[in-house]
C-alpha cells in the first residue's frame, strides 16, 4: 500500500537491474531512518509478459500487474516514482523473452507473428501491449524536465571526455524526405468542444471501412492527420541508396522503432528491402511462406532460414551476399559480429545514434571496424532537419569542447501520450486506396482528410490542452528559476506546431514574464541560435513538443557529458506527484554482456542518484517530512563527493566497477548525514556505518574487485535467479554486513 512516505521503486531490466540489485537495500536501509518505506515494483519485460497470461499459470508464477497499478498511482499525488530505464522490446526481443520464460517452465503461448484463428489474434493483441515503448506512456501523466544538474556540469568540464576531431570537407550529411513525408500533408485542428470521433477509410470502390472506432476528444485538444505515401517512400530509399554508392559514402537508417512502434517498422522494413531488392524478388514467394517480416530486421531472415536445407540457405544468403556488392557500404552496429545497421530496427535508435555520430566526428563504425563519413537517413522530414543543421554547424566550427560548452535543458510536452509518442494506436497501414478522414461520431461531419493509397501509412496525433498549459507553465518556471533564456521550437509553417503556438501565446499571459527572455522560432533557426550560444558558454532552455524532448535530451548531454545517463530526469505529475526518471538513456545491452562474461558492470547509476534525492526532497517538502529533506541534501553532496574524488565506474574490467561506485556513494552518503547537524538523531544513527565503511574501505574495494574477471551467473537475461543475481551483485560481505547493522 503506497502511503505519502512510500517511494516506489521500478525494477526493469538489463543493466539497470542489476544495478538496483546492488543499490536497492542501501536505499531502504537510508530511507527507514526517516520513516520512508521504499517498495519495488516490477515492470521488466518478462514481468509484463507473465502479467498479460495470468489465466495460463500456476497461482504462485502469477505476477500482479505492476505497470497498471503504478500508472493508476501516477494519476494521485502522492505518486513519489523512481523509474529507471526498461527495455522498449522488438519482437524479437520478445520472442527471445518468451523462449526464456517458457524453458523456466512458464506455459506462455509462443508470439503468433501472422495469426489466423480469433484465439491467435487474442494473444497477439495480449502481446502486443508488451512491445514497444509500453511503459513510459502509461506513467508519463506529466511532462519532462531534463537537465545537467551543476555538479555534473562542472565534473564533465573538469573532466572533459574525448570527442571525435570534425573536418569542414566531411561529406557526411541527413537525408530525408522532401515531398510525401509526414511533413508534407499534415492538417490540424484545434476542438472548440469535445467530441467523439472514428477513423474511416472510405475505397476507391466506395466501401468503408472502420480502422478504429472511436476516440473521444476534449475541448481544447489538437489533432492531427498526416500519412507517409508508400511510393514516396520507396523513391527516396532508391535514390538514396544509389547516391550512397555513387558518392562512396556509407549508408544508415535511423528511426525511433520503440517509440514509433508501428509506423517505423514499417518504415525500417521498405529500406530493408529495398537494399536487398534482388533477393528479395528473386525468394520473395519462399521467405513470404516461412513468414520472414524484415520490419523485424534482418535478423528475422536469419532466423527463420536457419532450418532450410543448406543449399538453399545458401543460395539466398549468397544472393544477399551479392546485393552488397552492388550497394553502398552499410554502417555497423557491431562490426566484429558482422552485425549490421538493417539487423534489427531497434538497434540503431534515432535519438542516441545521431548524437554518438556526432560525438565521433559525424562518424560511423564501417565493416572493417574504421570510422567512417555517412549518409545519415531519417525519412521523416518533421524533425531531420535540426540533425543537418547541427552537422553544418561542426563542420564550419569544428567539435564541441565539453571544457567550455554551454548546457542545453529541455522542458519537454509529453504528458498524456501527448503528440506522435501517443498515436500508435491510431496508426494504421493502408489497405486499400482511398480517403481517410476523421469522422464525427454523432455528426458524421469529416473533421480531417487525407487522400491515400495502399501500403500508405496513417496516424493520427492528439494533444490535450492541459498538458499544453501546464508545459507553459513549466517552461516559465524552470526560466524563472535558472534565469536562463527559454526558446519554444516550434515551427509556424508546420500545421500542429502552428496550433500550438496559438496556445503558447494565450498561456505564457497567464504568467509573470517580466525580466524573461522567452522566444518561438522554427527548429532550425533554434538549433542554430542554440549552438551560437552554447560554443560561447551560454545556456539556452530548449522548449520542445515530445519528440524533441526525446532527441535534445539525448544530443546534448551526449555531447556536454558524454552520456544522457548523468541527467536529472523529473516528471512533475500534473496531479501533483513526482517520478523521477534515472537519466535519459537506454539499458545499454552490452553492459549486461560485460557483466556476464567478466563480472564487471560499467553501469553508472548517477541518474539514480540523481532522481534519488529530488524523489526525497520532494516527499520531504510535500509531507513536512524533515528528515526527508535532510537525506536529500546529504545525498546531493554525497554525489559531488563521488564526482570529485572520480569514483564513477569505470568501463575496464578489473577497475571500479558500479558496486563499488555504489559502496563509495554509501559511504560518503552515511559521512554527510553523521557530520549534519540539523538532526542530531540522524546523525547519532549514521555515525557507526559512517566509521565502520570508512574504517574497512580497502577491504571493501578488496572484496568487490577481486570477484572480477571471471563469468558470473545471474539466472537469466530477461528472468533472473533473485539469489543469483542479489549474491553476484553484492559479493561483499564486509560490506553487506555493515548495511545490515542499520537495517
Ligand atoms: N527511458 C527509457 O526507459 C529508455 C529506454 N531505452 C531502451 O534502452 C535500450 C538501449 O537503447 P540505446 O538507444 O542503445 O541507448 P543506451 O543509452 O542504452 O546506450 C547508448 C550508450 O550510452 C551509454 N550509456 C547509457 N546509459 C549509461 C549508464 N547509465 N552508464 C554508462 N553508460 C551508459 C553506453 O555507452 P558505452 O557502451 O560507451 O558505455 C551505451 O552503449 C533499448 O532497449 C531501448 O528501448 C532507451 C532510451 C530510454
Ligand atoms: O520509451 C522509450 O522507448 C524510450 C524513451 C526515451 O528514449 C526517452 O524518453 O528519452
Ligand atoms: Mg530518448
Amino acid at each position: 500500500m503506497s502511503s505519502d512516505q512510500t517511494i516506489i521503486y521500478t525494477l526493469t531490466d538489463e543493466a539497470p537491474l542489476l544495478a538496483t540489485h546492488a543499490f536497492l537495500p542501501v536505499v531502504t536501509t537510508f530511507a527507514k531512518a526517516a520513516g520512508i518505506t521504499v517498495e519495488s515494483s516490477d515492470i521488466s519485460v518478462a514481468a509484463r509478459i507473465l502479467g498479460a497470461f495470468p489465466e495460463r499459470l500456476k497461482p504462485e508464477q502469477r505476477v500482479p500487474d505492476a505497470l497498471s497499478e503504478l500508472g493508476k498511482l501516477t494519476l494521485t499525488p502522492q505518486a513519489n516514482i523512481i523509474k529507471l530505464p526498461n527495455i522498449s522490446a522488438s519482437v524479437s526481443q520478445l520472442e527471445t523473452a518468451i523462449e526464456e520464460l517458457q524453458a523456466k517452465g512458464y506455459d506462455i503461448p509462443n508470439y503468433p507473428a501472422a495469426p489466423k484463428t480469433d484465439e491467435e489474434k487474442e494473444i497477439k493483441a495480449r502481446y502486443g501491449k508488451c512491445i514497444g515503448s509500453a511503459v513510459n506512456p502509461v506513467l508519463r501523466e506529466g511532462n519532462s524536465d531534463r537537465r545537467a544538474p551543476r555538479a555534473v556540469k562542472e565534473y564533465a568540464r573538469k573532466n572533459p571526455h574525448s570527442m571525435g576531431e570534425w573536418s569542414a570537407a566531411s561529406r557526411t550529411h541527413v537525408s530525408h524526405m522532401t515531398e510525401g513525408d509526414f511533413y508534407h500533408g499534415e492538417k490540424s485542428m484545434t476542438l472548440e468542444a469535445a467530441r467523439d470521433v472514428k477513423m474511416e477509410l472510405i475505397t476507391k470502390s466506395g466501401e468503408t471501412v472502420v480502422l478504429k472506432q472511436k476516440v473521444s476528444l476534449l475541448q481544447g485538444e489538437i489533432i492531427d492527420s498526416m500519412f507517409m505515401s508508400r511510393e514516396a517512400l520507396l523513391d527516396f530509399y532508391e535514390k538514396q541508396i544509389e547516391d550512397a554508392k555513387k558518392t562512396g559514402v556509407m549508408f544508415s537508417l535511423h528511426v525511433k522503432a520503440t517509440m514509433m512502434k508501428v509506423s517505423h517498422p514499417i518504415v525500417f522494413g521498405h529500406c530493408v528491402r529495398m537494399f536487398y531488392k534482388e533477393a528479395f524478388e528473386k525468394h520473395g514467394a519462399l521467405l513470404d511462406s516461412l513468414g520472414v517480416n524484415v520490419n523485424n530486421g534482418m535478423a528475422d531472415l536469419y532466423n527463420k532460414i536457419a532450418d532450410l536445407p543448406v543449399s538453399q540457405r545458401d543460395e539466398i544468403i549468397r544472393d544477399i551476399h551479392a546485393c552488397q556488392e552492388n550497394r553502398p557500404a552499410l554502417a555497423m552496429v557491431d562490426s566484429a559480429k558482422g552485425i549490421t545497421n538493417f539487423h534489427s530496427p531497434n538497434d540503431v535508435i534515432v535519438d542516441a545514434s545521431m548524437p554518438a555520430m556526432i560525438r565521433a566526428g559525424g562518424k560511423m563504425y564501417g565493416a572493417d571496424g574504421r570510422l567512417k563519413e555517412v549518409k545519415a537517413v531519417i525519412p521523416e522530414s518533421t524533425f531531420a532537419r535540426i540533425y543537418q543543421e547541427i552537422l553544418n554547424f561542426c563542420k564550419w566550427h569544428g567539435a564541441f569542447d565539453p571544457k567550455t560548452m554551454g548546457t542545453v535543458p529541455n522542458v519537454g510536452l509529453m504528458a498524456q501520450q501527448a503528440e506522435e509518442y501517443g498515436s500508435h494506436d491510431k496508426t494504421f497501414e493502408i489497405p486499400e486506396d482511398g480517403v481517410a478522414n476523421i469522422t464525427d461520431l454523432a455528426t458524421g461531419e469529416v473533421l480531417l482528410s487525407q487522400n491515400v493509397e495502399q501500403g500508405d501509412i496513417w496516424r493520427m496525433c492528439q494533444v490535450k490542452d492541459a498538458p499544453i498549459r501546464d508545459w507553459v507553465k513549466l517552461a516559465v518556471t524552470r526560466a524563472r528559476n535558472s534565469g536562463m533564456p527559454a526558446v519554444f521550437w516550434l515551427d509556424p509553417y508546420r500545421p500542429h506546431e502552428n496550433e500550438l503556438i496559438k496556445k503558447v501565446r494565450t498561456y505564457l499571459k497567464e504568467h509573470d514574464t517580466s525580466g524573461l527572455d522567452i522566444q518561438i522560432m522554427s527548429q532550425v533557426r533554434a538549433m542554430r541560435y542554440t549552438l551560437e550560444r552554447l560554443i560561447r558558454g551560454l545556456d539556452t532552455i530548449s522548449v520542445t513538443g515530445n519528440i524533441l524532448r526525446d532527441y535534445l535530451t539525448d544530443l546534448f548531454p551526449i555531447l556536454e557529458l558524454g552520456t544522457s545517463a548523468k541527467m536529472l530526469s523529473v516528471v512533475p505529475l500534473m496531479a501533483g506527484g513526482g517520478m523521477y526518471e534515472t537519466g535519459a538513456g537506454g539499458s545499454a545491452p552490452k553492459h549486461v554482456q560485460q557483466l556476464v562474461e567478466e563480472n564487471h558492470l560499467r553501469w553508472d547509476s548517477l541518474g539514480e542518484f540523481l532522481a534519488l534525492a529530488v524523489s526525497f526532497e520532494d516527499l520531504g517538502i510535500k509531507t513536512g517530512n524533515a528528515k526527508a529533506k535532510i537525506l536529500a541534501a546529504t545525498l546531493d553532496d554525497a554525489t559531488g563527493m563521488l564526482l570529485d574524488n572520480r569514483k564513477s565506474p569505470s568501463p575496464k574490467t578489473g577497475e571500479l566497477d558500479n558496486r563499488g561506485s555504489q559502496f563509495y556513494l554509501s559511504m560518503y552518503w552515511a559521512q554527510e548525514l553523521a557530520r549534519q547537524t540539523d538532526d542530531a538523531e540522524l546523525a547519532a544513527h549514521f555515525a557507526p556505518l559512517a566509521r565502520s565503511l570508512a574504517d574497512n574501505e580497502a577491504k571493501i574495494v578488496a572484496e568487490l574487485l577481486a570477484v572480477q574477471g571471471k563469468p558470473v551467473d545471474v539466472g537469466g537475461y530477461y528472468k533472473l535467479d533473485e539469489a543469483k543475481v542479489s549474491a553476484a551483485m553484492r559479493p561483499s560481505a564486509t560490506f553487506n554486513n555493515a548495511i545490515a547493522t542499520l537495517a
